[in-house]
């Protein structure tokens, strides 16, 4: 399997103050990775890096086999998907779902004069239905709920067929039904072999998808833990990541955490 990401010994440092610090991170191209940690520990930095969109202040990261500062990161930018809240912002309320799919596929934001290809419009089409939202195709982006409109500004992120797909809290301010439905599309996706490799930063591991198989826990800018999700999710390393005691259990593929005497029935929790 050939490297999808590739960081070494990489700092991000910003008005003076390290954000990230001696990052060594290799993701795979078969690889579904989630990035756990504190509020302010680096997360979307670390995104952002993945995504072309800033670059390190010191060490490599090489993204699609191209080295960031040596390559046209435009071109390179068309090759990964990227979902978070900020590019949500970026989109016009008043844009129909279709169309907030459909322009991704010419790297614009709004609807102008494009002609569209057919192939694009059976794509768009396909994709909208895949992400449920088959019955939302001409409504307006700004009036959708929520979990509508995490699922649009995801279904744009896959539109391209990108090789590395990035999704910064999807499910973050989903209530439970929403997040559930979610979490199922995504672990979908996740368990597809047609799938690219995946980078999804949450808070909560309630909210890993079944199908993701590698965790990277950071704290203050540093890695704490990072490897296959099984070995790599534990109450220790959850304790180093958070400063705090957790009880952690995983039922059906999914995980819970709970800070350890919080809850009755404590001692019946931590079994993996
Ligand atoms: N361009 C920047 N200039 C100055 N400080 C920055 C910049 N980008 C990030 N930071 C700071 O770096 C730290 C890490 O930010 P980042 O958004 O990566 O954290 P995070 O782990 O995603 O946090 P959260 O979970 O709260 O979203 C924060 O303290 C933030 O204020």
């Amino acid at each position: 399997m050939s490297d999808v990401l590739s960081l070494s010994d990489v700092s991000y440092v910003r008005d003076g103050r390290p954000i990230l610090n001696g990052i060594d991170w290799t993701v795979e191209e078969d690889q579904r990775w989630v990035i756990l940690g504190p509020n302010g520990a680096g997360k979307t930095t670390l995104l952002r890096l993945a995504s072309a969109g800033e670059f390190p202040t010191s060490g490599t990261v090489t993204v699609l086999g191209r080295t960031l500062g040596r390559v046209d990161v435009f071109e390179l930018r068309n090759r990964i998907g990227m979902a978070s809240s900020a590019t949500a912002r970026r989109i016009p309320a008043g844009e129909t779902v279709r169309d907030v799919v459909l322009t991704a596929a010419y790297s614009v934001e709004g609807r102008w004069n494009e002609e569209y290809d057919r192939i694009d419009l059976r794509q768009a089409d396909r994709i909208l239905d895949e992400w449920e939202l088959g019955g939302f195709a001409e409504h307006r982006f700004g009036t959708l709920s929520d979990g509508e409109r995490k699922r649009a500004t995801i279904a744009r992120a896959v539109m391209t067929d990108p090789e590395l797909l990035l999704l910064d809290e999807p499910s973050a301010s989903l209530d439970l039904g929403a997040r559930e439905r979610l979490l199922r599309l995504l672990s979908g996706y996740a368990e597809s072999s047609s799938s690219p490799a995946m980078i999804m930063v949450t808070h909560h591991v309630e909210e890993i998808p079944p199908g993701f198989t590698h965790a990277l826990l950071i704290r203050e800018g540093e890695i704490q833990a990072a490897g296959e999700l099984e070995s790599t999710l534990t109450a220790e390393n959850l304790e180093a990541t958070f400063g705090l005691p957790f009880e952690l259990s995983r039922s059906r593929g999914r995980y819970a955490a709970v800070a350890r005497g919080a809850a009755d029935g404590a001692d019946s929790a931590g079994a993996i």
